[in-house]
């Protein structure tokens, strides 16, 4: 269920492409018309969407969740899960206090500069909740938020048939002091965050991952507000030599691929033998999980086994693919990190198992997909922040670079700027 191809990119990349082109335009229409609804009739759009894709019937004002839902939540999340939540926000919390960005001023001879940095003011998040429910999601897309100081913080997840929300997410929620959260999912909950409608108050930024549909709702809306990025279906890549343990592989390969038949699972290697072992590893252990299905559908689709020369080789197919997850299962992982330029998340040695990341190591899990971690980093506390540039001339300072600015104004034609130096100085001259 997991095809050997012996070195030949071609292969690789012609399915990597299908896969990232499985793509946006096919669904554009649709999400169109939803985003449509959702601006022309509000709640009322909502409603019937959220009865359409999940079959949950709601009055407008039982969109969103109450104390009495919180509350009983606590009562059905299974022993421990609190405990290990806690764990989990004190990680996430930890590591991305290190990546709060402070204001920075400068002075000199009447001149005052710096960049005053400040919270979004509010934030939509979307959680995850079409075939699986996602706790993790909420911690990993909220708590940058709160670190970053945002006031209103408002969750969107899609409800059961009932509906009702996964308990798991709901005590995520009040365990963070979200006290905002809607029952709605797909792309009208992403239309109600971005245009508002009578129950939903609309935001500045809508962030978090989702599936095709909530992807390409993400970019429509891009414009009328702020997003983080297009985090799409999960991926997975695994570099290892003959130092890994085919059991751990195959593995880590499966983690991925039972969220989401588009998941990619792709192992690299330089030992036949343990393409070989991993082959029959992914067999024997799908054989023992719940998602079979999708994990089957995915690992047909965009699961690979690629045998090369070297582990120069390797890298450089790692650095073209620029994976969301990429494991370095090799017996000397911090020598290959150095050569490592794209990938979202990095997983050193063969006790780093991806899902450590994905709950409670303290790096996001929210992470560049299809290739775009060439460019995009992972969800951090700095996509809750915006800047403003601070500047000072005293009359003294002004008058030192007056001729300059002016002579540059000129140049551009722009004589209304020239007169705005101008003016005082012929008063005060
Ligand atoms: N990158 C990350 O950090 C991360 C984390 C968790 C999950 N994920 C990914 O997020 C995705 C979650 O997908 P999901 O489906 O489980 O949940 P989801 O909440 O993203 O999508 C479910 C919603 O999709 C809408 N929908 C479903 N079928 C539809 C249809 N035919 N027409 C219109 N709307 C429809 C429904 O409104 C439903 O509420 C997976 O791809 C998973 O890999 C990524
Ligand atoms: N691996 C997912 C990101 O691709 C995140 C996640 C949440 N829960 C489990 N996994
Ligand atoms: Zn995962």
């Amino acid at each position: 269920m997991i095809d050997i191809i012996n070195g030949s990119k071609d292969e690789l990349f012609a399915t990597l492409k299908e896969r990232s082109t499985v793509d946006f335009k096919d669904y554009q229409p649709q999400v169109d018309e939803i985003l449509q609804g959702i601006q022309e009739r509000g709640d009322e759009a909502l409603l019937e969407y959220t009865k359409k894709f999940d079959g949950a019937v709601f009055t407008p004002q039982q969109i969103a969740v109450t104390e009495e839902e919180f509350q009983g939540a606590y009562d059905e999340v299974a022993e421990g899960f609190v405990a290990a939540l806690r764990l989990a926000i004190k990680n996430i919390r930890e590591y991305h206090e290190k990546q709060k960005q402070n204001s920075w001023f400068t002075s000199s001879e009447g001149v005052f500069l710096g960049q005053k940095v400040s919270p979004i003011a509010s934030v939509g998040i979307y959680v995850p909740g079409g075939t699986a429910a996602y706790p993790s999601s909420v911690l990993m897309n909220a708590l940058p938020a709160i670190v970053a100081g945002v006031k209103r913080i408002v969750m969107v997840t899609p409800p059961g048939k009932e509906g009702k929300l996964s308990p798991g997410v709901l005590v995520a929620a009040k365990e963070l002091g979200i006290k905002e959260v809607y029952k709605v999912g797909g792309a009208q909950a992403v239309g109600a965050l971005a245009f508002g409608t009578q129950s939903i108050p609309k935001v500045d930024k809508i962030v978090g991952p989702g599936n095709i549909y909530v992807a390409t709702a993400k970019r429509a809306v891009y414009g009328y507000v702020d997003i983080d990025m297009i985090a799409g279906p999960s991926e997975i890549l695994v570099l290892a030599d003959e130092s890994a343990n085919p059991r751990y592989v195959a593995a880590d390969l499966l983690s991925q691929a039972e969220h989401d038949p588009l998941a990619s699972s792709l192992l690299i290697t330089t030992s036949e033998v343990l393409a070989e072992e991993v082959k029959e590893e992914v067999l024997r252990q799908t054989a023992l999980l719940e998602r079979k299905e999708i994990i089957e559908k995915s690992l047909k689709d965009y699961g690979k086994i690629i045998l090369v020369k070297n582990l120069e080789e390797a890298v450089a197919f790692a650095n073209e693919i620029a994976p969301e997850h990429l494991e370095l299962c090799v017996e000397k992982p911090f020598e290959v990190l150095n050569s490592i330029e794209n990938a979202g998340a990095i997983f050193l040695g063969h006790y780093t198992p991806e899902p450590l990341g994905d709950y409670l190591a303290g790096p996001n899990h929210v992470l560049p997909t299809s290739g775009t971690a060439k460019f995009y980093s992972p969800l951090s506390v700095e996509d809750y922040m915006k800047k403003s540039s601070v500047i000072y001339y005293s009359q003294e300072a002004l008058k030192k670079v007056k001729d300059e600015v002016m002579i540059l104004a000129e140049a551009e034609g722009l004589t209304a700027h020239k007169n705005s130096i101008k003016v005082r100085y012929e008063e005060n001259d």
